[in-house]
């Protein structure tokens, strides 16, 4: 009988800010053996000499599009070129380097759109230099939603103990009361119920909602957005999707043994309600997974790390995990 050859996928990789530690956990997680091709998106020389300044083996291979798809061996990747203007020195930034930073990104991404790739996988990014070099750059989530026009796609980390989602993601914490509607999030939560089951095998999602106010309004006494906004969404979404929804509750003690252990995923309405305890429960240990998008995209927890760039000592676990969870979800949704 002649075996059916197995088909392998490819993962694409950003590493984000060259200056920072995305080529650094990129190139050490790569020196294990992962049962997919991954594919990084970046400069040849960047990761060459990235590698050799913390003196681990790098072999890259040429990545092309019509070649069948067959996983790297541990020290090895697969390399799609794309060329810095200016060579990088770790831990500096250089707004010269900006363009390379959002060509990279804007590539992998019409890969996965036109199914060159099976998931997306970002570095982090420095937002404050590429703002100061003019491009409007609040994080992954909203440059990837608006290339890939998508209306609502929704933030959500995950580590072993807990997942967190956000109603709102980089916007200043004056905006975040007008940004969330009762559309914001009937659109919000419908999104996470779908990922949850599409993604996560949760076929009847407990989402668990955090008041915007302390004390979650107490009665609109302190606030009148849980009367006025979530509750009224929370029943119309009650009658229209299949998974449980339990809230708005008070941020202040949501994040308790007894709700957590039911709760599939906890819903803050802004960035620094929800992520501080996520991280606190296990910073470097979590992923980030954009839902919402026509792909699947995950990426670190933390950020640029610019003075541990080059030194061999940024740990690559969340790097790992993203890349873990990506092929964990591409599985899952080819079910
Ligand atoms: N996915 C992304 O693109 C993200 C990008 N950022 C960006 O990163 C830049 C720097 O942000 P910060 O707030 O300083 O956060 P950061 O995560 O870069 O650093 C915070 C602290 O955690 C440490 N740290 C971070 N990653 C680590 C790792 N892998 N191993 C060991 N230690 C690690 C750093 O040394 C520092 O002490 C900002 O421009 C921010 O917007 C932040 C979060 C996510
Ligand atoms: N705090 C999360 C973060 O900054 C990463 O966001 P994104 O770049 O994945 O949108």
């Amino acid at each position: 009988m002649i075996k059916k050859n197995k088909q392998f996928r490819r993962i694409v990789i950003t590493t984000g800010e060259p200056s920072g530690i995305g080529p650094d956990i990129v190139i050490m997680s790569a020196q294990k053996k992962w049962p997919v091709e991954l594919v990084v998106c970046a400069d040849p020389n960047l990761l060459l000499d990235r590698a050799q300044q913390i003196n681990l083996p790098l072999k890259l291979r040429s990545y092309h599009s019509k070649k069948i798809a067959s996983p790297c061996m541990p020290g090895e990747l697969s390399i799609l070129k794309m060329l810095l203007p200016q060579k990088t020195i770790p831990g500096q930034l250089n707004v010269n380097n900006n363009n390379y930073v959002i060509n990279t990104l804007t590539r992998a991404s019409q890969g996965c759109l036109n199914g060159e790739f099976s998931a997306l996988v970002t570095g982090p990014i420095h937002k404050a230099i590429l703002n100061r070099g003019n491009i409007a750059f609040s994080g992954h989530t909203e440059f990837l939603s608006q290339i890939n026009k998508c209306e609502t796609t929704v933030m959500m980390l995950s580590n072993r103990k807990l997942r967190v989602a956000l109603a709102t993601t980089h916007i200043p914490i004056l905006s975040v009361p007008k940004m969330i509607t009762q559309k914001s999030l009937c659109d919000t939560i419908s999104i996470l119920a779908q990922g949850l089951k599409k993604y996560f095998g949760v076929s009847h999602p407990k989402i668990y909602i955090c008041g915007l106010n302390p004390h979650s309004g107490e009665s609109g006494y302190i606030g009148q957005e849980e009367i006025n906004i979530i509750i009224p969404a929370l029943n119309i979404l009650k009658k229209n999707i299949n998974c449980e929804l339990i809230g708005p509750l008070s941020a202040d003690t949501i994040f308790q043994k007894k709700y957590i252990q039911h709760a599939d995923v906890i819903l803050a309405m802004y960035h620094d309600q929800g992520l501080p305890v996520l991280k606190y429960s296990g910073f470097g240990q979590s992923v980030n997974i954009t839902l919402g998008l026509p792909f699947i995209r995950t990426s670190v927890d933390h950020g640029t790390a610019l003075e541990l760039s080059g030194k061999g000592t940024a740990l690559p676990d969340s790097m790992i995990m993203a890349i873990t969870v990506a092929i964990k979800m591409l599985t899952k949704s080819s079910l």
